[in-house]
């Protein structure tokens, strides 16, 4: 296969290698390399041994490209969705997750094992958290495909305000009474409004960590509480129609497919936007508590 030993035939090339030019010169085609920085290095050529046909050696010029990309943005590695996951890890206190790195400074930061929830304020955290879904949902379900580039993140089958409709009507028919979303859930839905208008990077920041924070840490939390609080019920919530891990897949793939039209720079803006997803997910969180 031409890009198999392109692959190979690259290793050999210093890490300034750029691509010069691609060509088709009849039944040898060869894509040319030139050395960026250092001009005193022969210039190379790189015969691709392909079957001749134009669509091997745009095959093989995109292997390069993608390469030369990669050496150029060590952190592109990883894939995007791999370089969001990074940021928001680090972003966990120790007692959160291994891979943490910050120190817990309230109780709500510390081990969840040690939390000591109430009914009142989980069935808040569930009413706040439904508005933002409601919100994230309702911005991507109105999105016009392909004009939008959220459109691609409807029905992933991570969705969850209509699980958090069924867990409230469970509430509802065990005599508690629904409370209004406070501020917390508030603030974020109508932040999430302004970001998806105005910041697409920033909002699909929001988008990865909400969802993928809740298949994780998320899912440990309301097992947690439901066994302190709720004997154990488990809740609709934490139940996904489909594998979970398949279903996360699927969007990871189409993260990183969205983020493959971004320049460095807006993928750094969208890393940057980790921090402000944290801090509107925390205090929501720390609802179960009050
Ligand atoms: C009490 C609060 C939290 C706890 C206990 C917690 C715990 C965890 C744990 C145990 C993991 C799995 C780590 C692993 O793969 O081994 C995880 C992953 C993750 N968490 Fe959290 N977390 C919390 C809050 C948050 C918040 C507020 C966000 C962002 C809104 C967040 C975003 C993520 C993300 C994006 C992942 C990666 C999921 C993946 O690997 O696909 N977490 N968290």
């Amino acid at each position: 296969m031409a890009t198999t030993r392109l692959n190979a035939s690259l290793c050999h090339f210093p890490s300034s290698t750029r691509l010069y030019s691609e060509s088709y010169l009849g039944l040898r085609p060869t894509v040319r390399i030139s050395y960026a920085r250092n001009l005193t290095a022969p210039r190379g050529y790189l015969a691709v041994k392909a079957n001749g046909d134009l669509a091997s050696v745009v095959s093989a010029a995109a292997a390069v490209k993608e390469m030369v990309r990669r050496e150029k943005y060590p952190e592109e590695s990883i894939g995007f969705v791999g370089e969001m996951r990074l940021v928001a890890m680090r972003l966990h206190t120790r007692d959160q997750a291994k891979e943490g790195e910050k120190e817990s400074k309230s109780p709500d930061e510390g081990p969840v094992a040690k939390w000591e929830p109430t009914v009142e304020g989980y069935l808040q955290f569930l009413v706040d958290s439904k508005l933002v879904y409601d919100t994230l949902e309702g911005i991507i379900d109105e999105s016009d495909f392909p004009t939008f580039e959220y459109a691609v993140f409807k029905n992933t089958g991570l969705e969850r305000a209509e699980k958090l409709g069924k867990d409230l009507e469970w509430f509802k028919e065990q005599g508690y009474e629904i409370p209004e979303a406070m501020a917390p859930g508030r603030t974020y839905s109508e932040y999430l409004k302004v970001l998806a208008e105005r910041d697409p990077e920033a909002f699909i920041c929001h988008f990865y960590n909400i969802y993928f924070a809740h298949s994780a840490g998320g899912q440990m939390i309301g097992t947690k509480v439901s066994k302190k609080i709720l004997d154990g019920k488990d809740l609709e919530f934490y139940k996904w129609d489909g594998q979970l891990s398949q279903l996360l897949q699927d969007v990871r793939q189409k993260l990183n497919s969205v983020a493959e039209w971004w320049t460095r720079d807006e993928k750094r803006h969208c890393l940057q936007e980790t921090e402000k997803s944290f801090k509107f997910s925390g205090e929501i969180l720390r609802l179960i508590l009050s």
